[in-house]
């Protein structure tokens, strides 16, 4: 593949904190691809669904950036969306492996096929398009947005199909008070799992 022709549609590429998940606190820089047809009611990203009012970016711009980030300090790259798995990403992941020895980190649903190989995977499943065997196979984290009891119920099914491995979090709807609760209780109860909070949201910052 000819690497310097190839484009993705990018939403924004930022340098802050990840926020969520295992990885919470620590130094990253994120690529937010544009695309998402998994339609989640409840989406943070909305502007991120389509595909042709964002712009292309070039593969080589990409990894120019995430060496800048090494360079100041960003611990691993964070692709993320909108849904990224909607692209192929063999070709956005071996462009940033030549520019940064940076662990590169994929934030998905799981709805479509795994590629570029990334060394920490983030499924965040969705009850109404729920995930490929493949995804709840390779995920490091699994990351289940509550709103509802029925989410809950829905978490704990999806625990039962990742690895013993794959670190279990709850994380509360932004807004949602009845989901704050209910993660709150239900990791009070069961020790398998810890909350996730989206600390970028209550610190102001992206
Ligand atoms: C915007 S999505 C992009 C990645 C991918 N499409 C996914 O859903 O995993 C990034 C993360 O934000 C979560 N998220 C989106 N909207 C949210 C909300 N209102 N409250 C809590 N988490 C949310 C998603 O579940 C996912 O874990
Ligand atoms: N700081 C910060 N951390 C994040 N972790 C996952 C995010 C995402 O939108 O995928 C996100 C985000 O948008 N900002
Ligand atoms: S899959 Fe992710 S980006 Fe797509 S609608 Fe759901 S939360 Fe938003
Ligand atoms: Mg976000």
């Amino acid at each position: 593949m000819n690497q310097d022709a190839a484009t993705l549609p990018v939403v924004e590429t930022f340098h802050s904190l990840q926020g969520e998940g295992h990885h919470s606190g620590r130094s990253a820089f994120f690529i937010r691809l544009a695309g998402c047809n998994v339609g989640c009611p409840w989406c943070d990203t909305k502007h991120s669904w389509p595909v042709n009012t964002h712009p292309q970016r070039s593969l080589r711009a990409l990894a120019a950036d995430v060496e800048q980030a090494e360079r100041n300090g960003a611990a691993f790259t964070v692709i993320t969306g909108g849904e990224p798995l909607q692209h192929n990403l063999d070709g956005l992941a071996s462009a940033l492996r030549e520019a940064s020895s940076h662990p590169l980190h994929l934030e998905t649903s799981g709805v479509d096929g795994l590629s570029g190989d990334p060394d920490w995977i983030t499924l965040s499943p969705k009850p109404h398009r729920p995930p490929r065997q493949e995804l709840l196979s390779h995920c490091d984290e699994l990351k289940v947005v509550i709103h509802t009891a029925d989410d809950l119920l829905f978490a704990e099914s999806m625990a039962a199909a990742v690895s013993k491995q794959t670190v279990l979090l709850l994380q509360p709807g932004w807004d949602s008070s009845e989901g704050q609760r209910l993660a709150i209780d239900h990791v009070q109860n069961q020790p398998r799992w810890r909350l996730s909070l989206q600390t970028h949201k209550w610190l102001g910052v992206r």
